[in-house]
């Protein structure tokens, strides 16, 4: 039996995990420790919960994940953290099983694992395969595009949407300093950080994280089907994430309310340029179904 407290169930993204967790069949043995709502912001009573759980998964602001880690210090819990407080923490594994072929091994091993951000799983998935086949320099000049569904920016902006019925679309981030880009440099093995640019447009659920290259600018001159295979094969067996042909129309939300992933590389007829997509939900691989996966692997299931 392993009891799991979520601190933060009643968001966007705890009750994600919520649900998913209550679907899985009995057999998997979770108990789920709950807050009393009034109490969910006391520092004793998390304290308390924390003590009784094996494992805490932190579905909060990244000051109140912060300090929930520091109030587990001495427990015997293990932490899994969906905020973007120790994504490139020392100390912590960051919980993306797809990320090498020891990824998964690792997490299972840890006591602290960073759940990926939504955009920073496309990114990384895209990206890292590419620079360490050496396709991609570690230095190229990269622009990352991305659209995400509503939902992404939590509980009150959800809200605002349903409620206002908008605003249909809008770019944001655009101090360039978005809190995803340590994160997407750090795994994708880049020396230059990218630009990113994302969005929003008036969805719940569903993301596409985009990124355009010439290929006369990559070492070697590669075509489309050269980045293409070497996507393949680093994700060759995954069970969430594949790579499918191109297509010339790709839609934010079709995989919305699963936990896949899907990659392409499309190319232009002469083979000059493309652009790599990575379409996902952002509350399903990008957030709840991510961090089940996780969950699964810290408890060897
Ligand atoms: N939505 C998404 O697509 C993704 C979200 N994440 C991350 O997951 C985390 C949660 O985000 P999300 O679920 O969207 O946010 P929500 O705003 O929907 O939920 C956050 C929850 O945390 C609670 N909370 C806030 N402060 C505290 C505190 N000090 N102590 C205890 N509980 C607190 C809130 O309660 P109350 O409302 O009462 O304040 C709310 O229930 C964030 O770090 C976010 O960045 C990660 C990947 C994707
Ligand atoms: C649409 C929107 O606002 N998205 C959020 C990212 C989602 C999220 O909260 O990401 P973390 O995984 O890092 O916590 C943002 O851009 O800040």
């Amino acid at each position: 039996m392993a009891r799991i407290f979520i601190d933060g169930e009643a968001g966007t993204t705890g009750l994600g995990i919520r649900q998913r967790i209550e679907a899985l069949p009995e057999s998997y043995g979770f108990e789920l420790l709950s807050i009393d709502p009034a109490l969910r912001k006391d520092a004793e009573a998390r304290r308390a919960l924390l003590a009784q759980a094996d494992i805490a998964i932190l579905c909060l602001p990244d000051d109140a994940a912060r300090e929930t880690v520091a109030l587990a210090e001495g427990l015997n819990v293990r932490i899994l953290d969906a905020s973007t407080a120790h994504r490139i923490a020392d100390g912590w594994v960051y919980g993306l099983p797809e990320l090498d072929e020891d990824q998964g091994a690792l997490i299972r091993g840890a006591t602290h694992v960073a759940n990926p951000g939504c955009y920073p799983t496309g990114a990384i998935a895209l990206l890292r395969p590419l620079v360490r086949a050496g396709l991609v320099p570690a230095d190229h000049s990269i622009s990352i595009n991305a659209v995400s569904g509503y939902s992404g920016a939590g509980r009150s902006a959800i809200e605002a949407h349903e409620r206002d019925g908008g605003p249909a679309f809008f770019l944001y981030g655009l101090t360039l300093e978005h809190k995803h880009l340590p994160e997407i440099q750090h795994y994708s093995g880049l020396t230059r950080q990218p630009v990113f640019v994302p969005s929003v447009g008036h969805f719940p659920q569903g993301m596409i994280v985009s990124i355009p290259l010439h290929l006369a600018d990559l070492p070697g001159h590669p075509t489309p089907r050269d980045l293409e295979a070497t996507l393949e094969k680093a994700y060759r067996g995954c069970d969430h994430v594949r790579v499918l042909p191109s297509e010339p129309k790709l839609l934010a939300d079709a995989l919305a309310n699963t936990d896949n992933m899907e990659l392409r590389v499309h190319g232009n007829a002469q083979g000059e340029k493309v652009v790599l997509t990575a379409r996902l939900d952002n509350l399903g691989k990008g957030a709840s179904g991510a961090a089940i996966q996780n969950l699964l692997l810290m408890l060897g299931l």
